[in-house]
């Protein structure tokens, strides 16, 4: 049978290109069922949108009573008034739009195929994909600081790379006021999840989704869940951030909020709450009208993290059980996660040649 995973030589180098493309590449088409059922810019005003001014002081009840509420239905919220400056974020996001707009061999001096750690890639720099993501990334490892690597950060446009390491300093912050806040409201001390980080890892990619000759077919981003603790997502007024609550059956489009970070909890964040927090079912959605620019910056454990619900989350004595069989490590849950989603990639592929085979043909 033949593999699922995508050939190098189907992979093109880049998608930014002068002239706009009349029709998608068959690369990039999606099966039916994958393939997005809402508009783009039919915003929802569902998922919750939380205000952290006063979170230090008389506001922090409120705000913790309505992060646990949004993070056990969605598992994804947005946050305004969080503190991090207007300034940082306009520079961020313009100079990411100016990295994109290079020419190609300037971003390709960066190209993270081959398992480079951080540069720039077409789709996704995971192997084993049967369909690609129609988008343009360009990722940093920004912590913990003694693994940062440099050479893997791109130079140009200039003054980008100070902004990226104001703007790193900056989400860590914000993220570990979040993971406090999360941490009561599972009822716990403040330092709970960072301590169970170990040491705070965290990334940045900025994607890059161009214009689509035929947006219906494709997604900027499959459909996927972070593996990490929690994501703060940066999106323009384009829109193209969908989320589910019901396992894929109704869809929404997260209504962009200008100076608007959207949390999405991961995995991680997921096991460690028994399951009482979900980690954020997602998509981005492209369209033919414009380019879209959102920067996700991921908070992660530890490889070596053990993943597992926090002490005290498991009220034994109201009959509640422990849904993990036993702790492992923030590598192992990665790699497992990787290995089912590349199976289960496969075992479509399989079933759809299966079905395109003439009846004779099948053993
Ligand atoms: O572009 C978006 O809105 C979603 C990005 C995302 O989910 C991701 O990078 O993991
Ligand atoms: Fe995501």
């Amino acid at each position: 049978m033949a593999p699922a995973a995508v050939v190098a030589s189907d992979r093109p180098d880049f998608l930014v290109t002068a002239e706009e493309p009349k029709s998608l590449q068959s690369i990039f088409v999606r099966d039916e069922d994958e393939r997005p059922k809402v508009a783009y810019n039919q915003f929802s005003k569902d998922i919750p949108v939380i205000s952290l001014s006063g979170i230090a002081g008389e506001e922090r009840g409120r705000v913790r009573d309505e992060v646990s509420k949004a993070c056990s239905e969605w598992g994804i919220f947005q946050v305004v008034d969080h503190g991090v400056p207007q300034e940082l974020v306009d520079s961020m996001t313009q100079l990411s739009r100016a990295f994109f707009a290079l020419p190609a061999e300037e971003k390709l001096k960066y190209d993270m195929r081959g398992g480079k750690r951080g540069g720039f890639v077409v789709s996704s720099h995971l192997q084993g994909e049967a369909v690609l993501d129609w988008r343009e990334i360009c990722t940093y490892f920004s912590y913990p600081l003694h693994q940062r690597d440099y050479t893997r950060w791109p130079v140009k446009p200039d003054g980008w790379r100070d902004v990226v390491e104001k703007y790193s300093e900056s989400l860590m912050g914000l993220a570990c006021k979040l993971l406090g806040i999360i941490s009561e409201a599972l009822g716990l001390e403040t330092e709970a999840v960072t301590n169970a980080c170990v040491e705070m890892d965290q990334k940045v990619v900025i994607n890059f989704y161009p214009k689509c000759p035929q947006p219906d077919m494709t997604l900027g981003l499959k459909r996927h869940t972070d593996p990490g603790t929690i994501t703060l997502l940066l999106q323009d007024q384009v829109g193209g951030l969908q989320a589910t609550k019901d396992d894929g059956k109704n869809w929404i489009t997260v209504e962009p909020i200008q100076g608007a970070f959207v949390v999405n909890l991961g995995d991680h964040m997921h096991y460690l709450s028994n399951g009482k927090f979900k980690s954020a079912d997602h998509q981005a959605v492209v369209n033919s009208n414009s380019s879209r620019l959102s920067i996700a910056t991921f908070q992660n454990p530890a490889q070596e993290a053990i993943v597992y619900p926090l002490d005290g989350v498991v009220k034994e004595a109201e009959g509640e059980k422990c849904f993990m069989e036993e702790p492992i490590t923030f590598a192992q849950m990665y790699s497992r996660k990787m290995s089912r989603d590349i199976e289960l990639a496969r075992q479509k592929k399989i079933a759809k040649l299966q079905a395109q085979e003439p009846e004779g043909a099948k053993a």
